[in-house]
């Protein structure tokens, strides 16, 4: 058994969940975890009697106001302001109580619009940001700021790491508020169950997505946390990406849906690529397992499974 105490924001979010699976799994048996109804983190003095009381060796900061493209773009405010404040309270309680590792989660979108591809992480601040996404971006910038200040100034190891889009188990399959993939999961399902009508998917198809399976994502945290890697930012992705129109063709397959998709041109494409360079991950030894197809195909299982009892997030 590992004796370090472990506390992991968000537990029970899709990569929250994960990390806690995999930690336990591990061997780690001091592991701290609190739901936003029990603490909510934009509450600053809640936060510093929390973590002044469990002092935590190591923090993983999977909680923050999570959604897909068009969430985003319909809610700047609390997507920039719940962000802001759940990550500078934990960033700043952890420094306060002198924790030794804190594993902070950004986003790919945090890079500019048009960056060359593949991204690497000095290409941050480099140029403008998509607009769909530049409130969650400019917060997610921020606390990995905040991670590197306190790393340059106090010595700290707060570490930023930035997922590419993630999919699998316990990902928010509401149809307003989720992502693409279990968004074309729950579509393309419900259609084929109705006599396979057709499916409204957003955008052109044209843009390419990278997409990790929150597994990967979760065995990327742990080798982060126990290889005590030292940096302030490292990109975790595939290193491969698909065009949405091939994904979705993929996920109609998985499902076996024989019906039409229609493209709606009002919604969103967002950044037309955002594929991450992983090279920087992948020197110091960890690199993804699970491939796309295999990952959908077991989250699409999942879904099966947990049909009755599918999350939603209020906004
Ligand atoms: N999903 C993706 O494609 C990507 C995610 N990320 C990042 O990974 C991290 C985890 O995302 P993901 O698991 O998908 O998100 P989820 O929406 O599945 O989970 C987010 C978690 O944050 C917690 N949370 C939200 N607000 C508060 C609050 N005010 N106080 C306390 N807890 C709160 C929720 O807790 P509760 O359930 O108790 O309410 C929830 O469990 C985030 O930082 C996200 O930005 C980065 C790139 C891509
Ligand atoms: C992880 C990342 O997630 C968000 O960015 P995004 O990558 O654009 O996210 P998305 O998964 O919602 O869409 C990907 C693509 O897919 C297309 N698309 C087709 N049909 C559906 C559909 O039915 N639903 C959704 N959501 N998208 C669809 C959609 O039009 C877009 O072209 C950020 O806001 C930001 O929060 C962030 O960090």
């Amino acid at each position: 058994m590992k004796e370090t105490k472990v506390y992991i924001a968000g537990h029970r979010g899709m990569v929250g969940a994960a990390v806690l699976e995999i930690f336990k799994s591990n061997g780690y048996s001091n592991i701290v975890t609190k739901s936003s109804s029990e603490l909510d983190l934009r509450n600053q003095q809640a936060v510093r009697d929390f973590m002044s009381e469990e002092q935590p060796d190591v923090i993983v900061l999977a909680a923050a106001r999570v959604g897909g493209i068009l969430v985003n773009d319909q809610n700047p405010y609390p997507f920039l302001y719940d962000n802001l404040l759940i990550q500078s309270n934990v960033i700043n309680a952890a420094h306060e109580n002198n924790v030794d590792q804190l594993i902070f989660l950004g986003s790919s979108c945090i890079y500019p619009k048009h960056a060359k591809q593949p991204i690497k992480e000095d290409y941050l601040l480099t140029g403008s940001l998509e607009p769909t996404n530049q409130w969650y971006a400019v917060a997610k910038i921020t606390g990995i700021k905040l991670c590197e200040a306190l790393n340059r100034q106090y010595g700290r190891n707060y570490v930023s790491l930035m997922p590419t889009n993630l999919y699998g188990p316990r990902d928010n399959f509401d149809l307003k508020s989720s992502h693409v993939v279990p968004a074309m999961i729950r579509k393309f399902h419900e259609a084929a169950e109705n006599g396979h009508t057709p499916v409204k998917l957003w955008g052109t198809g044209k843009p390419k997505r990278e997409f990790l399976h929150v597994q990967d994502m979760a065995e990327a945290i742990l080798f982060a946390v126990e290889n005590e890697i030292k940096g302030d930012i490292y990109n975790v992705g595939t290193g491969k990406d698909i065009s949405i129109k091939e994904l979705a063709y993929l996920i109609q397959k998985i499902i076996g849906h024989r019906g039409e998709i229609i493209w709606d041109t009002s919604k969103p494409d967002g950044t037309p690529r955002k594929l991450l360079d992983v090279s920087k991950l992948h020197s110091l030894g960890w690199k993804h397992s699970k491939e796309l197809q295999d990952g959908l195909m077991e989250t699409y299982r999942w879904f099966l499974q947990n049909i009755n009892q599918l999350k939603e997030i209020k906004l």
